[in-house]
């Protein structure tokens, strides 16, 4: 069975993005600024917002960390965002979600530039998505199929099955691989049959947050499966896949960690990057 390193895959795109921005910087007057918005102290959202930053540093991508106290009013928030929106050095937002009890959202979301919605969860840039029209593309779906590409694995013509509907994941992937050209199915916790639509499947997407939910007996012999589960367990970060189990049934499988984790991160890079030369070209 391959394991799919998505950590290696992420150095090599970080990689890549470090020389764009190197080699871009001075013709667009000024390096990609990235704004990331952190609300309250969940241990968790601080470990990644961290990672986020270490990863710009390393890609030369300016980075801005606003945080506010769990406290923060549902205004204050809002007027944090639209003080970024204004800001010419800010070329990406992001969000830290969830955001801490009484906070909305999904409000707040809607506030953001979608010039500058490097999360691609603004509504304009899901209905892009929908549509199939350029524009930012949720970071963790989008490096899924990045991830696919560069180890020459097709989707075209093949029977996918999307565990999980979440708007921040298997929504926008199943939308993804439909675009693709291949035959999705989504399943999630009402599905009747869930175990035999796994096994139907020449490719499984796992995003369903709970841990070891898919069995080596619901995967077809041969199947690529793709982990975007991240569960903190007493004995560490574990995927929806139970990858042991897994090992002797699938062709291909992403680990958790070191999978699709890296992946969200540098396709996170990769939209700041992106909307940061379509910024600094208009103007
Ligand atoms: N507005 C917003 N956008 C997001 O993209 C977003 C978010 N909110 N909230 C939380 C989720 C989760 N997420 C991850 C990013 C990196 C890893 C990652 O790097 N994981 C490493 C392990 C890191 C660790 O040890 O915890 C790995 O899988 O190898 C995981 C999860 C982005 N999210
Ligand atoms: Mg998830």
């Amino acid at each position: 069975m391959l394991i799919i390193d998505g950590k290696k895959t992420a150095a090599d795109i970080r990689r890549e993005l470090h020389d764009r921005v190197a080699a871009l910087s001075a013709r667009h007057g000024r390096p990609p600024g990235l704004a990331v918005i952190l609300v309250g102290d969940d241990p968790a959202s601080q470990v990644y917002v961290r990672n986020k930053e270490k990863a710009c540093a390393e890609t030369g991508i300016v980075s801005r960390g606003i945080r506010l106290s769990a406290g923060v009013s549902q205004h204050e928030l809002e007027a944090a965002i639209l003080e970024l929106n204004a800001d010419p050095a800010i070329d990406g937002i992001l969000l830290q979600l969830p955001l801490p009890r009484g906070l909305d959202s999904q409000c707040c979301l809607n506030l953001i530039d979608p010039a500058k919605d490097v999360d691609g969860f603004h509504p304009v840039n899901m209905g892009r998505l929908a549509l199939g029209l350029p524009g930012p593309r949720p970071c963790t779906p989008a490096g899924v199929m990045v991830l696919l590409e560069r180890h020459g694995i097709g989707v075209a013509g093949k029977k996918a099955v999307v565990v999980g509907r979440s708007n921040i994941v298997g929504k926008p992937l199943a939308l993804m691989l439909l675009h693709a050209n291949a035959t999705v199915t989504v399943c999630h916790s009402r599905t009747a049959g869930l175990a035999g639509e796994v096994r139907s499947a020449e490719l499984v997407f796992a995003a369903v947050g709970r841990p070891g939910f898919i069995t080596a007996d619901m995967v077809r012999p041969g199947a690529v499966v793709v982990d975007v589960g991240i569960n903190r367990t007493d004995t560490g970060l574990a995927g929806d896949c139970d990858f042991e189990g897994l090992k002797g049934v699938a062709s291909a499988m992403t680990p958790v960690p070191g999978g699709v984790g890296p992946m969200t991160i540098a396709q996170l890079l990769t939209n700041t990057v992106d909307v940061w030369l379509a910024r600094t070209l208009k103007d």
